[in-house]
């Protein structure tokens, strides 16, 4: 049995010897080294789940030499094996990240208690951060509603394109989620930890933008009393989002360009050039190929910003999304009001007939100001008609109401069928296993996957 791999850098070969059979008589795999330079390259082999460091090792016998290399062997748990005199060394050790330490001559029983909880808390802490991953991939992903092909395709080209670093443009009418989109390739992005910094190209006036932007030195201007980073700094590591860049003007396009080719600037004012590493994703609603042609927008900005393009689409090619889109605005609103909130069947309709050319933006704001005077918790078409008079007749609502419905069938069709095929493919095929995830018994999975014709 492999109860995990130690590695021993200690410089007395009887101490090795015999901690290592120990050790391994109590069921590790252990690796052992007389210095760094040895601990080095068994490293690169052996993937040490936990390391026993003696900080006294060759050649110089420094104990502070061996401190300074702590932070590159702290990503697991590393115990320190003290003389009786290196006390205050051990405390700087675990001032440094070390995880525990333990005086020589070493307790075998005691050495064996420390190993094990040291290997017990960093399995855990492994499994939180996976477990943080695996929660982030799914909110930031959920937080995409949508069934139709157009979102699908989306939500996949999203997890492909976030691990990368490939600069991506976001492309779509207003309101159609160009930043819910960002976002979310951001939070699955290695940046995730990162910032996440948003830039309004087009809400910044054009001479603020480019101090805004890089930043300013102390004296640059009047009004500069102390130096002050600017964006880009502060997206240093993360990501920064440029929206509506087709609204960047011509002089700041140059200077952004220069960024995007060097990884470097300099603040407004200032000599020191400033390094920066940054994922760039950027947004508009205008045409810029169109932009280019005018001379409005950079060729050569254009090129360097591309990278992917994604499309978010108008949401009147998309209708099936806008009953889950309802239900999810619908769910935020009960949260925030405190009372569980719905609409009912004419009003529902209502929502589902009409044209949105500002899209989830307009759809939202609508569904928050009828929610707004709407009285207990279910909002009616009484509601609406008081923020929207000329809402439909009772004729125009009934007609409406079966072409509403039947919009509303396909959504709870689509997104059934999604849900299915996911727990199938968790539960690797398992049709028990898969109904008990969907809340359902094995009968009722079975008569879904047979009406959707979803078997293999
Ligand atoms: N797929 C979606 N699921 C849930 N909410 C969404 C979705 N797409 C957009 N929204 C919501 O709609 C509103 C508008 O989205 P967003 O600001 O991302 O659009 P945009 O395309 O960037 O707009 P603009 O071009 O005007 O800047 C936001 O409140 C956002 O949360």
């Amino acid at each position: 049995m492999n109860k995990g791999r130690i590695l021993l850098i200690d410089d007395e070969p009887a101490f090795r010897q015999l901690a290592q059979s120990w050790l391994q008589n109590s069921g590790y795999q252990v690796v052992t080294a007389a210095d760094l330079t040895v601990a080095r390259q068994q490293l690169q082999q052996f993937d040490a789940d936990l390391i026993l460091l003696d900080l006294s090792l060759p050649p110089e016998f420094n104990p502070q030499h061996t401190l300074q290399a702590l932070p590159e062997l702290i990503s697991r748990p590393v115990i320190i094996l003290t003389g009786h005199a290196e006390r205050q060394l051990a405390l700087d050790a675990i001032a440094l990240g070390a995880w525990d330490f333990i005086a020589k001559p070493v307790d075998p029983d005691l050495l064996a208690v420390v190993i094990k909880r040291a290997l017990g808390k960093h399995q855990l802490e492994q499994e939180l951060s996976q477990l943080k991953q695996q929660r982030q991939a799914s909110t930031a992903v959920q937080r995409l509603i949508g069934v139709s092909p157009a979102m699908e395709a989306m939500r996949t080209l999203i997890q492909r394109i976030a691990p990368t670093d490939v600069r991506v443009l976001v492309t779509g009418p207003s309101g159609t989620g160009k930043e819910v989109v960002s976002r979310a390739l951001h939070e699955l992005s290695r940046r995730a930890e990162q910032a996440f910094v948003s830039v309004h190209c087009g809400a910044i006036p054009a001479d603020l933008l480019e101090s805004e932007l890089f930043g300013y030195v102390k004296g640059a201007f009047t009004g500069a009393d102390k130096d002050r980073p600017g964006l880009l700094k502060l997206a240093d590591g993360g990501t920064l989002f440029l929206d509506e860049i087709g609204e960047m003007p011509l002089p700041m396009q140059v200077k952004l360009l220069r960024v995007l080719q060097e990884g470097t600037f300099f603040p407004v004012g200032g000599r020191e050039q400033q390094k920066i590493d940054l994922r760039l994703i950027s947004a508009t609603n205008a045409n810029l190929p169109q932009l280019v042609q005018k001379g409005l927008f950079r060729e050569d900005l254009y090129y360097r910003i591309k990278g992917i393009t994604l499309e978010t689409v108008a949401l009147s090619s998309r209708s099936q999304d806008i009953p889950l889109l309802l239900q999810f605005f619908l769910e935020q609103l009960s949260q925030q009001q405190g009372q569980r909130l719905k609409l009912d069947s004419t009003a529902l309709s209502w929502f589902l007939q009409r044209d949105w050319p500002g899209n989830i933006r307009e759809l939202k704001n609508t569904l928050e100001s009828v929610a707004a005077v709407a009285q207990g918790g279910v909002i009616s078409m009484a509601d609406i008609s008081l923020l929207h008079p000329e809402a439909g007749s009772a004729g125009t609502t009934q007609a409406v109401t079966e072409a509403g419905l039947q919009l509303l069938d396909q959504a709870v069709q689509q997104l059934e069928i999604r849900m299915i095929k996911q727990a199938l493919e968790q539960c690797n095929g398992n049709k028990s296993q898969a109904a008990r995830q969907l809340g359902l018994s094995r009968q009722g999975l079975l008569k879904k996957i047979d009406r959707y014709q979803l078997a293999d």
